[in-house]
């Protein structure tokens, strides 16, 4: 689902004549099966969300090799990533970045009518993923109007609407306390079993790491070594 060869990347900071060069990756090699959830444990500034970017396509490496779901994704215009993203890749954040002025409901339904789904099988397909979310008492209410648990599983159910079968989560309980963050762990290891939706998943948490099939772990920006099998 997900191979990763040689990756480095280092970032660009400063006016042109004055460039500083950041190093944050270095050579780095993964692969994660279809139907695995992998976690990815390392120190703030390690490099995981770089990482993240890379993976999803928001930030081309500087070299190495990135192939998603079987296609090389390195070198593609933001367009053709855009529309891949879109098919392929959902994503789940600490903060949740739900859209404050729409409801539950009509956050979900967003990547329905970025693809052109039709209303009808917009609002059947929305009810369907409610339900499987256990959010279909709660359609109509705004983000405000909802709990941080209620809210992450609002933006799982956006993550899963279009059907992908990676989802990248950054932190995804960050924000939670621990019951909410067990039940949603829960659900992320029902989606994985019933859906075979695979997942990566950073996190700082122990917690979270556990329910990974394999955990990975990130030091400046190297892979330090890995539970289970070796990463490639
Ligand atoms: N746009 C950027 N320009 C310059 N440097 C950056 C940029 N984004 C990140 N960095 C640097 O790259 C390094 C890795 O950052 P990254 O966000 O990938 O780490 P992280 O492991 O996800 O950290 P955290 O756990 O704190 O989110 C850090 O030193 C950071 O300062």
């Amino acid at each position: 689902m997900i191979t990763i060869k040689q990756v480095s990347h280092h970032y660009t900071m400063g006016k042109k004549a004055k460039e500083t060069t950041v190093p944050v990756l270095h050579g780095i090699d993964l692969h994660v099966e279809k139907g695995e959830i992998v976690s990815l444990v390392g120190k703030s500034g390690s490099g995981k969300s770089t990482l993240l970017h890379i993976i999803g396509g928001f930030i081309q490496p500087t070299s190495g090799q990135v192939v998603i779901n079987g296609k090389t994704i390195t070198g593609w215009d933001e367009g053709k990533l855009a529309d891949f993203r879109l098919q392929h890749i959902g994503y789940i954040f600490q903060n949740f970045q739900l859209i404050p002025s729409m409801t539950a409901a009509q956050n979900i339904e967003l990547p329905l009518i970025l693809n052109g789904t039709a209303k009808q099988e917009r609002k059947q397909k929305v009810a369907e993923i409610l339900r499987q979310v256990e959010l279909e008492a709660y359609p109509d209410h705004y983000p405000s109007e909802l709990s941080g648990g209620q809210q992450q599983r609002v933006a799982i159910a956006r993550a899963l609407i279009l059907d992908p079968p990676l989802i990248l989560a950054d932190e995804p309980t960050g924000s939670l306390d621990s019951d909410t963050e067990a039940e949603l762990l829960t659900l992320i290891r029902k989606l994985n079993e019933q859906n075979g939706i695979t997942f990566f998943l950073i996190t700082h948490d122990q917690e979270v790491a556990a329910i990974a099939d394999r955990q990975l772990e990130i030091k400046d920006g190297q892979m330090l070594k890995v539970k289970g099998v070796m990463p490639v």
